[in-house]
């Protein structure tokens, strides 16, 4: 479960540069739901996300993970509770290392460093049986380097290595917006599939209007740090792209250049 009470964030207070990123969101999300965010360039989607992960920290309000009060937390204390998967498939891991290494760096997010080894028999197995799952034929590959890997193929192993540590909460930030068409749509099932299995509490940032409806449970859109919408069940069951991008018309106040941008 995730709790948000009256978040407010500001950037660069006290100079020119002031900018009221959040502004004052409220927002529960129930265990296992997964919400999809959208919103127009600055709205406050990607703040949001690192309020929940940690990297910045509100100057008001509060945050709660599962029972615990993370408000005050860093991202390594919430290390065990949150997991991230990036737009940049090259962000979320370490190109340099085997996919096997990054994997047994993932399983160990949140744990004290201790003297067992990172790469046991067990975990070596275990990790292979993970990794053919996805049906990409990287179980035969643990030993490669993570940056031989494709945007796509990344992505699917960062979403694996996101599940290893046992977190609860999942959050993507346009975590399908560098790839193509195809590899989208297999990276969006594969989270889906996650995401049902695990229970993961999941929030997904997306300027994909199709992906926001097409996937998970609830959909909100921001504004100037603000909810503008929050729509779950049967509303959102017969909400049309279409009715969104009116809505993003309407709050713009201006006609989109390309409507195709949000549809895709
Ligand atoms: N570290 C920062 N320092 C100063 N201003 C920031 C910082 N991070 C974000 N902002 C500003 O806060 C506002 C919200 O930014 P945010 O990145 O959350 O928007 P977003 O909805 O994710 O946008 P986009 O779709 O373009 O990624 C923007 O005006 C942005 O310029």
């Amino acid at each position: 479960m995730i709790s948000v009470k009256n978040i407010k964030v500001v950037f660069g207070k006290g100079t020119p540069l002031q900018k009221q990123a959040l502004n004052g969101v409220s927002l529960t999300i129930e265990q296992g739901s997964f919400v999809t965010v959208i919103g127009s360039n600055g709205a406050g989607k990607s703040t949001l996300l690192g309020v929940l992960a940690g990297d910045v920290l509100p100057s008001e309000g509060e945050v709660t993970i599962g029972h615990t009060d993370v408000t005050r937390k860093g991202t390594a204390a919430r290390a065990g509770l949150v997991a991230r998967v990036f737009q940049d498939p090259l962000a979320g891991s370490c190109g340099t290392l085997s996919i096997e290494e990054n994997l047994a760096l993932a399983a160990r997010r949140g744990e004290s460093r201790g003297l067992t080894p990172a790469l046991g028999a067990k975990r070596r197995e275990h990790f292979r049986e993970r990794i053919a799952e996805l049906n990409l034929g990287l179980e035969d590959r643990l030993g490669d380097r993570m940056d031989l890997l494709s945007g796509g193929q990344r992505q699917a192993v960062s979403l694996v290595m996101a599940t290893l540590a046992g977190s609860e909460v999942l959050l993507l930030d346009e975590h399908t917006a560098a790839l193509d068409p195809g590899m989208a749509e297999f990276v969006m099932n594969l989270t889906q599939k996650i995401v049902t299995e695990r229970k993961l509490t999941t929030m997904m940032v997306t300027h994909s209007m199709r992906q926001a409806l097409d996937y998970g449970h609830r959909t909100i859109m921001l504004h100037g740090g603000e909810i503008v919408l929050d729509v779950a069940g049967d509303s959102r069951k017969t909400l049309q792209v279409e009715d969104l991008i009116a809505m993003f018309r309407r709050i713009r106040g201006q006609t989109l250049d390309d409507d195709a941008l949000l549809i895709g």
